[in-house]
Parts: structure tokens; sequence; C-alpha cells
């Protein structure tokens, strides 16, 4: 058998790598090789998180790019957005294969970059090179890529839900109005004010309300999918932080072309995603209990007085983060897209 091909966690400590790494240490052809975070003293990975003891033996290394190409033909970066682009250079320029969990890669036009997270972008050059990381949407291009942009959580739901109706035409492209609430976990490991538990404890807020970052994301990718059918697409997303530890849901609301019919739009779906493992399209109205802790993302669809509602959600730390990230590994290595994912 092929010894197993090794792999980096750059930013171990999160949230999002303590998910990557476990989801990896079911594949049988990637071995974990290192770990990197900033902390001096070199913690265990099982010191970092309790969940991984008699799981996985390794400590962390602060990041080098030379000894992660020793190791690692590919790098999962699990760090805030501005610390990806930081490390990207060094590491493609040493030919490893790096999969970005942050926003970095995600934007094509770097002035919109601009606009939207408040700092210029320190790697153009990278920006336009990197393969926006939705299997769903652009299975083809993930394969030889060097450098994929892993879509945000909110972004994978609202993105998933609106595909179809977009490919097909069916809704106007301004005004979709999309109605979204994450779990606390959704903001990182590190303590902030609104993610403190009193603060947030039987508490619903929305926030962000207009500029969010997302939305230049999903206006970008559901313009993308809509290819040659005039305008761009441009939609009103309002995130909301739910108090409970994972999970997106959103409702999305769209004002059809021509009457929409819910038995056909559920067909639509249903052949949209058949060659989908991880989009479940379902009848019954989806509930984050249903998707947590899975690589799925449930979704519905409802005509309601003309209008069309969809309703979907996934587990904002596995299909909106680690678990897309190894969907993508999957097929940059070629093998099944669900290995180590069901
Ligand atoms: N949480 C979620 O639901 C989702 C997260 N993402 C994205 O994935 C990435 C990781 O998210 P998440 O795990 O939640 O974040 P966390 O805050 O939980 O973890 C990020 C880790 O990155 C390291 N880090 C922080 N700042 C820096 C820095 N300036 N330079 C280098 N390393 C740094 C820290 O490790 P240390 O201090 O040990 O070095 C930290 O533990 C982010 O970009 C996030 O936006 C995407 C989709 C969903
Ligand atoms: C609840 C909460 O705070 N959620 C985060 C989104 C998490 C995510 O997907 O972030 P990236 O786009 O950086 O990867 C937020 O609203 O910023």
């Amino acid at each position: 058998m092929a010894s197993p091909i090794g792999v980096a966690i750059v930013g171990a400590s999160g949230y999002a790598a303590r998910e990557l790494i476990q989801i990896l240490l079911k594949h049988p052809g990637v071995k974990i090789t290192t770990a990197t975070s900033r902390q001096d003293e070199a913690p265990r990975l099982d010191a970092l998180h309790p969940s991984l003891a008699k799981r996985i033996d390794l400590t962390c290394e602060t990041f080098d790019a030379d000894r992660i190409a020793e190791k690692a033909a590919f790098a999962f970066l699990a760090l805030p957005h501005t610390a990806s682009m930081a490390v990207v250079p060094a590491l493609r320029e040493r030919n490893v294969k790096v999969i970005d969990l942050s926003a970095d890669y995600r934007l094509t036009d770097p002035q919109v970059y601009e606009d939207w997270y408040g700092h210029a972008h320190t790697d153009v050059a990278g920006l336009g090179s990197a393969v926006y990381g939705l299997p769903e949407l652009f299975r083809d291009r993930i394969p030889t890529a060097g450098l994929i942009a892993n879509p945000g959580c909110y972004t994978s739901t609202s993105i998933l839900a609106l595909a179809p109706l977009v490919a097909e035409n069916l809704i106007e492209r301004t005004g979709v109005v999309i109605d979204a609430k994450s779990g606390v976990s959704g903001a990182g490991r590190s303590p902030k004010l609104t993610t403190h538990f009193p603060e947030c404890n039987e508490s619903f807020s929305a926030y962000s309300v207009g500029r969010h970052r997302h939305t230049p994301e999903i206006d970008q990718i559901l313009t993308t999918v809509a290819a040659g059918q005039g305008e761009a697409v441009e939609v009103i997303f309002t995130p909301h932080l739910v108090p409970m530890d994972r999970g997106i849901f959103a409702t999305i609301y769209a004002v059809p072309r021509q009457a929409a019919v819910e038995h056909d739009l559920l067909d639509l779906y249903r052949s949209f995603y058949a060659d989908s493992p991880f989009v479940r399209v379902v009848n019954h109205l989806p509930a984050t209990k249903d998707s947590a802790y899975t690589n799925y993302c449930d979704l519905t669809v409802r005509v309601v007085r003309g209008r069309i509602v969809v309703l979907a959600c996934l587990d904002n730390l596995i299909k909106g983060a680690s678990g897309v990230a190894v969907q993508n590994l999957n097929l940059m290595l070629g093998c099944p897209e669900e290995t180590a994912l069901i």
C-alpha cells in the first residue's frame, strides 16, 4: 500500500483545526506530520484539544515553511484572514499545496477585498491563482489547483441554497434576502465580548447589517454561477448570533421571474445536486441538529405568496470549514470525495 501523504495543520489551536484533525485521523491516505501554533511552549495537540488525547501524538511547532515542505505535500491554513496571506507565498514557492480556510483568497478582485476587509491584499498573484473550493459548483477545477480558497460558513449555506435558482435564471438577481443565523463557534475560539457567555446566552441579535464581509463573496460566486445571464447578483445578507455552539441556518427569500411551483423546484434541486454527496434536498423543514457534526448541507424549498423561500443549514465547523476542506483534499488527491467524511 502507498505510504500516506504528509499534511500540515497551520493554526492548530483553533476550533476549525480541531475538527479538521478529527476528520483527517480517519483518512487512510494522509498523515498529519506537522502542526503549528505561535505559542512559545510548543504545546502538544492533546493539550490544546483534550478530545484528541490518545488519538494523535504530535507537538506543535512555530511556523517554518521549509520544515513544512520537508514533511508535508499539503498545508491546511486554519488562520484568521491576513495571517493566511502572510504565509501562502512561502508555502507555494516550496510547492506545498495549500487549502486556506480563511477569507484571504476568496474574492478575486483585490480592491473588493480591501473595501470589505479594510486593508490591502498583500498577495495579488496568489489571489489570481486560487480556486474557490466549493466542490458542488467547481468540482472540475479543484483537482489541479495549487491553492484552494475554502468558502466561508455563511457563504456555503447561502450559495448552495441559491445556486440552482440562479443557474436556471429563475429569480430576480437583486433583492434576494438572506436571513442567516450562526452558532457561537462561528466566531472562533479567541474570547471576545460579543461571544462571552453572559453576553450571548439567552440572547439573539443581528450584527454587521449591510456590511458583513460575506456579502461580496456570495455576490461574486452566484454571479459566476449565473455567467452570461445579464446583471450581477446582489444579495441582502443579515447575519445573527444564536446561543448555540454550532450550526448555521439560512432562510432565503427570492422573487421568481415566473410563477414558481414547489414540487418543480424540489425536482430541480434534486437534479442539480444529484452528483453531490453532501447536499441533502429534503421535503421536511431542516434543522441544525440534523446536520450538526456532519458534512451535510440540508436544504428545502417552499413557495409562499408567490415568493420562493429556501431553507438551508449546515455545521459551520464541518461543512462550513473543515469538512469541505477535506472534500477539496480528496478531489486534489483523486480519491473518493466522501473519504473520511461519512
Ligand atoms: N469557526 C468557523 O465556523 C469558521 C471559520 N472559518 C475560518 O477558518 C479560520 C480559522 O477559524 P477558527 O478555527 O474558528 O479560528 P480560531 O480563532 O479558533 O483559531 C485560529 C487560530 O489561528 C492562530 N492565530 C490567530 N491569530 C494569528 C496570527 N495573527 N498569526 C498566526 N496565527 C494566528 C491561533 O493559534 P495560536 O494562537 O495557537 O497561534 C488561533 O488558534 C478563520 O479564518 C475563520 O474565519 C471558516 C468557516 C467557518
Ligand atoms: C458567528 C460569527 O462571528 N461568524 C463569523 C463567520 C465565520 C466565517 O465563516 O468566517 P470566514 O469568512 O472568515 O472564514 C463572522 O460573522 O465573521
